[in-house]
């Protein structure tokens, strides 16, 4: 069942179009990533989501009336404040929001060893996790976040990622995140990659690597000659180096196939599965930025 769907999303500033027809479904329970570099309209996009900002042209439709949460890029707690005061006052802000959530969110996030600790004394990560507690104090059925994991290193991303996929599986909530990291997209369900404002490809991550990433295949020989005539009539040849030919097979089994019927005339081999920046590169022709 779809929770949200948008027709037509534009947004212009000056002359500038910042997000340009963007077309978006979100299941319901889904975990979607909104994939693209900076200043590709991912926020302005994610703003228009969430009501902040009002589009152009386009429409934003939920399907029903739905209680959303926002992790913002820039954190709107306060840095005096200790973790748990900080939670105590957004907690009132909600007239329905139980005494205890503050408490239950504190252990379900593991802020408790610096539940005491001033937000502004905290690490980048630690502050995400907080960041992420705060806007989950209304219960969301939707939780939106822009760019939650910029600027964190990769452990620190993944525990992230690992926490969003337990809110997501043990609450049902749909999590809806921008991110400008590729890598990050094998762990969504949906991913839209938007260049330009633009959709530019959209999809599970399998299917865009399988669509846009082609694996690669390097055959390695002193005398790449009598492989050149054993794969003749291979279709698949991309490039052929000195000592080295370099095919790109459909999957890792046709690899496989390739490697073990040209066994007697490689020295070695190298087999890399095409990436999501191999997929980025492939629609853009040029790398993220
Ligand atoms: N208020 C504004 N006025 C003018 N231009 C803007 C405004 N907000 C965004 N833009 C421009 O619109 C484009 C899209 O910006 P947006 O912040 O949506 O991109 P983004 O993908 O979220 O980038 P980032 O990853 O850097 O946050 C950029 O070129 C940006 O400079």
């Amino acid at each position: 069942m779809m929770i949200l769907k948008t027709q037509g999303l534009t947004k212009t500033y000056g002359q500038h179009i910042a997000v340009n027809h963007i077309n978006l479904e979100i299941a319901k329970g889904s975990f979607t990533a909104i994939l693209g570099p900076n200043g590709a309209g991912k926020s302005s996009t994610i703003q228009m989501l969430i009501g902040l900002l009002q589009p152009d042209s386009g429409s934003v439709h939920y399907a029903q009336e739905i209680k959303i949460g926002v992790v913002f890029q820039n954190s709107v707690l306060d840095e005096m404040l200790t973790v748990k005061e900080n939670l105590q006052i957004r907690a009132r802000q909600y007239k329905e929001v139980a005494p205890e959530k503050v408490e239950e969110l504190i252990e379900q996030l593991g802020l408790t060893n610096f539940s005491h600790q001033q937000y502004g004394s905290l690490s980048g990560g630690q502050k995400r996790r907080v960041d992420i507690a705060r806007a989950l104090l209304n219960n969301p059925d939707i939780l939106f976040l822009d760019e939650p994991t910029t600027g964190l290193d990769i452990q620190t991303r993944e525990a992230i990622w690992d926490l969003l996929n337990l809110l997501q599986e043990k609450q049902k909530m749909t999590v809806v995140l921008t991110t400008h990291y590729l890598d990050e997209a094998d762990s969504a369900d949906q991913v839209y990659i938007v260049d330009h404002g633009h959709i530019i490809a959209e999809g599970t991550a399998d299917h865009i690597k399988k669509k846009y990433a082609k694996n690669i295949l390097k055959l390695q020989a002193g005398n790449v000659d009598p492989l050149l005539d054993y794969l003749r009539d291979d279709s698949l040849i991309e490039k052929v180096n000195e000592g080295e030919i370099i095919l790109k097979p459909e999957t890792a089994q046709s690899a496989l196939d390739i490697i073990n019927d040209c066994r007697d005339l490689i020295d070695n081999f190298e087999f890399r599965s095409g990436t999501m920046d191999d997929a980025f590169i492939a629609l853009t022709g040029r790398e993220v930025r």
